[in-house]
């Protein structure tokens, strides 16, 4: 039995209007991502990488083409609907972490769940479990503002991964992170691709996260190019 593609991009494009100027930033994307794959994005700057990860969640609209999320065409539906399906199906990681200010890492994490109107006594030691996988066991109570910002981008990526996501899009998720704290979000990422089977798309300029996706893809002029990883000579 084949299992339905978790993300399906066709024939995208993506064209801001800057003054008179026109800038053609995503030409023709495909891309098919299989349940439970990890996928890494790599690319110059400026190339189009996170406006492909907003367009991909569902974020922000594109000129033309169609992005499936578990076979619905997530802009033919609603904002309500579409919003519906993002807290179901994908979490995402931003390069600036936006959390909520007023609330503590353990509510941050938890919110995507009590949004839902699920009980904070059935949910919350999941929370914490998560928590204390990237190695915040110890700040549940701290407020965004008494965080570092390794600790906030931590905290972000638990609140990603709380509603058990069949797809994890991450955006440069360890790019502020020493890199014993950056080893941690990369473990717990894979961890949770293989004990959940929650796909990874990944943009990352860090060659050792990189290495350890299924498949890397390079974005230039517009388009997904294949890169090729020898196993024994991890990327430049
Ligand atoms: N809303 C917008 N309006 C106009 N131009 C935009 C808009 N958003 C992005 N761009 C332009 O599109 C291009 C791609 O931006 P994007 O942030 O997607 O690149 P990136 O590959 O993620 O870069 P980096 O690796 O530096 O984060 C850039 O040249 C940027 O200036």
């Amino acid at each position: 039995m084949t299992r339905e593609p978790v993300l399906q991009v066709e024939h995208l494009r993506q064209v801001f209007a800057v003054g008179r100027e026109r800038l053609e930033v995503l030409r023709d994307i495909h891309l098919e991502v299989a349940a439970g794959e990890r996928l890494a994005i790599i690319g110059a700057s400026g190339q189009g990488k996170s406006t492909l990860m907003q367009v991909m969640g569902g974020l922000e609209k594109p000129s033309a083409g169609r992005v499936r999320i578990q076979g619905e065409d997530i802009y033919a539906l609603n904002e309500r609907r579409r919003g519906q399906l993002r807290n179901r199906s994908v979490g995402f990681v931003y390069q600036l972490h936006r959390l909520l200010p007023e609330f503590t890492a353990l509510e941050n994490v938890l919110l995507p769940l009590l949004v839902r109107r699920e009980r904070r006594a059935v949910v919350e030691p999941w929370g914490r479990e998560l928590l204390g996988r990237v190695g915040l066991g110890q700040r549940l109570q701290h407020k965004p503002g008494m965080l570092s910002g390794g600790e906030r981008q931590r905290v972000a990526l638990a609140r990603a991964l709380v509603t058990r996501p069949a797809l994890l899009l991450a955006d440069e998720p360890t790019g502020n992170l020493d890199s014993e704290s950056a080893e941690a979000v990369h473990a717990l990422m894979l961890e949770l691709n293989r004990e959940l089977g929650t796909a990874l798309v990944i943009v990352t300029h860090e060659p050792s996260l990189a290495a350890r996706m299924a498949r890397v893809l390079r974005l230039h002029d517009g388009a997904l190019h294949p890169v090729v990883v020898p196993a024994d000579n991890p990327l430049p």
